[in-house]
Order: C-alpha cells, then structure tokens, then sequence
C-alpha cells in the first residue's frame, strides 16, 4: 500500500534520511519506532510529499507520488488522511466545522457535508460534542476531531504523528482503540510514527526500528521478535547484557509449554533462571528468558529447545 525506495533528505549539512526504503502492506498498522532526531517526521511527511524528498520514490495505493505535479498531488492526498501530535484543530470553528472543512475544500454539497459530518463524528464517539469548540474539549476529544477530519475524504492510508504523545495514558489506550477499530471495520492502512514502544506493543502489526536517518531493522512483529540477534527483542525485554555462555531464549504463543522442567528431567543439566519476561505483542504472548546451562548434557539441551521451535542463542 505504501512503498518507499532509496529516500534520501537532507537540510543543510544535517542528513534527516539516509536512502530509506519501507514496505506498508494494505490493511496493516505500521509502526516507525525511533528516539528524537532519528528521522520519522522527515519520513512521514515524506510519505505524502509534504516535503520532497531529494532522492528515491514514493507510491501510495499503486500511485507513483514523486513523479505527480502539485495539482495532481493535491487530488492524492485527498486519499491519505493524516493526524497529529497537537491536533492542529481550527480554534475558531465548532467540531463540526472542523470535520466539514476538507469536504468543503472537495466542493461537497451543503446537505451531504452535512449528512457526512455526523456520519464521522458518530463513528469516533463524539457525536455530541458537534456544535462545541476545541478549546472545550478533551485532548482525547480533540484527537478524536482529528481523526474524524483525517477520514472525511475516505482514505485508503492514514499518516499518524506521534498521536497520542500529548496524551496521558488511559486516553492513548482510548485513541489506539479507535485506532484498531478504524483498521478493523474499514480496512484502513496505518503509519504510525512513535518514539513509545507502548504504542508499537499495543497496535502495530509491523515495525520499523529507525536510527540516524536509517532503518535499522523492519518487518512484522512476530517475525522480527523471533530472528536472531533481533534489536526489538532487545528493545522490549531489555535483560542485562549476557555473560558469555549466558543463553537466551525466546519463545512465541508457547508459555504454556513447560520446556524448562522436560529439559530439566530428559537431560543431566541444571537451570539456573537470570531473568525474562512476558509480553503482550501483536496479537499474541512474547516471552524472553535468560539462563544458564551447567551439566554434561548442556549442547543436548540446547538443541531439544531448538527442537521445540524456541529461539535460542548462546553469548559469545
Ligand atoms: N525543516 C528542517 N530544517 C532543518 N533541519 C531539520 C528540519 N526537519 C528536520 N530536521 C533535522 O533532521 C533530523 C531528523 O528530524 P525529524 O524531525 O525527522 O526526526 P524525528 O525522529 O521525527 O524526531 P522528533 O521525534 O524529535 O520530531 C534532525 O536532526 C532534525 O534536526
């Protein structure tokens, strides 16, 4: 759905994007993780040429964007819905009027804007919060506006900027809700950039980890947490760093499985458990456990989890 190769931006001497490529696939939630600096705005905006990058290519829903001229540009971005940090709500029009703005931009009817509005504001929650001004409403609520305005054009993507970073954490339980559900019921594709690896846990179904203009490392969740040597792994369960010989193991969806105690009793080892944890992520339980294995039979045990499709790796 969305597909980027080789961006490239700079400003001055300061190189935001250093040749980026991302690959979206429609109907998922995609999350861009990265610390402040790192490149994730210039990326996005990047994404519906709010910013031109200097080099590569950008296609949205099969539609090659660098290539389009503004005015056709304009039309694209009708199908690219994108919300922000702070909103970025008219203060001086009612919520109504804020959702009604870009269908005015359209040329919509007066009736049908009208018709479309309510539709909007009923399907984020805040159908009786129309006729009142941002300034009255919760940042939840004004999120909430946000999205509605994002989706008055019937995108097929919407461009998420740090959408819930001015929100405390039981409203951004909230939005990320409404967010899956909007993914949910209409089939919408979702970038999402982030600095919270909270909001990655909770929504996403594919990652990109970037650093330094660059993407270090993407793919879907449950793949990348089961790769080897994996920076999201490391990144959601941070363990200290292992001594050498220190094993760790990281298992998918199999908590339920004693593999500890059978290896414990097929094999002559002893296990002594450093540290681990279980998590929630995309759809599924995540576990990762640091050990140590002393015993004869230590390399047997090793592969019998390996057997059992455990992830494992062992310090150097
Ligand atoms: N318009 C601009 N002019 C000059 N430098 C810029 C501009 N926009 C971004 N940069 C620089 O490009 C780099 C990447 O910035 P960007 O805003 O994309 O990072 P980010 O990951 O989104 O960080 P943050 O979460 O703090 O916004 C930074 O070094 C930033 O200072």
């Amino acid at each position: 759905m969305i597909q980027a190769a080789g961006l490239r931006k700079s400003y001055g001497d300061t190189v935001a994007l250093d040749g980026v490529d991302l690959h979206v696939r429609q109907g998922e939630i995609f999350g861009v993780l990265g610390q402040s600096g790192a490149g994730k705005s210039t990326l996005l905006r990047c994404v519906n040429l709010l910013e031109r990058p200097d080099r590569g290519t950008v296609a949205v829903a099969g539609q090659e964007l660098t290539t389009l001229g503004e005015r056709d540009l304009r039309a694209a971005r009708q199908h690219i819905g994108m919300i922000h940090q702070h909103f970025a709500l008219l203060s001086s029009r009612t919520v109504a009027g804020n959702v009604a703005f870009p269908l005015e931009v359209m040329g919509m009817g007066r009736a049908e804007r009208s018709a479309r509005v309510a539709e909007l504001l009923e399907l984020v929650g805040i159908a009786d919060k129309a006729d009142a001004r941002p300034g009255q409403l919760s940042g939840g609520q004004k999120q909430r506006v946000g999205i509605a305005r994002a989706l008055a054009g019937n995108p097929k993507v919407l461009l998420a900027d740090e959408a819930t970073s001015a929100l405390d954490p039981g409203t951004t339980s909230s939005i990320l809700a409404l967010l899956r559900r909007l993914n949910t019921e209409l089939g919408l594709t979702i970038l999402l950039i982030t600095h919270e690896m909270n909001v990655v846990k909770s929504i996403c179904d594919s990652v990109a980890i970037m650093s330094g203009g660059a993407i270090l490392e993407s793919g879907p969740i449950r793949q990348l947490l089961t790769t080897p040597g994996s920076r999201l792994a490391a990144e959601l369960f941070p363990l200290p760093a292992p001594e050498t010989g220190n094993v760790t193991i990281t298992f998918t969806g199999a908590a339920d499985e004693p593999v500890i105690s059978h290896v414990v009793r097929k094999f002559d080892v002893d296990v002594s458990i450093l540290g681990g944890a279980l998590e929630e992520v995309a759809g599924g339980s995540v576990g990762r456990l640091r050990v140590s294995l002393a015993g004869a039979e230590t390399s047997a045990a090793l592969s019998y989890l390996r057997e059992q499709g455990l992830i494992v790796e062992v310090a150097a």
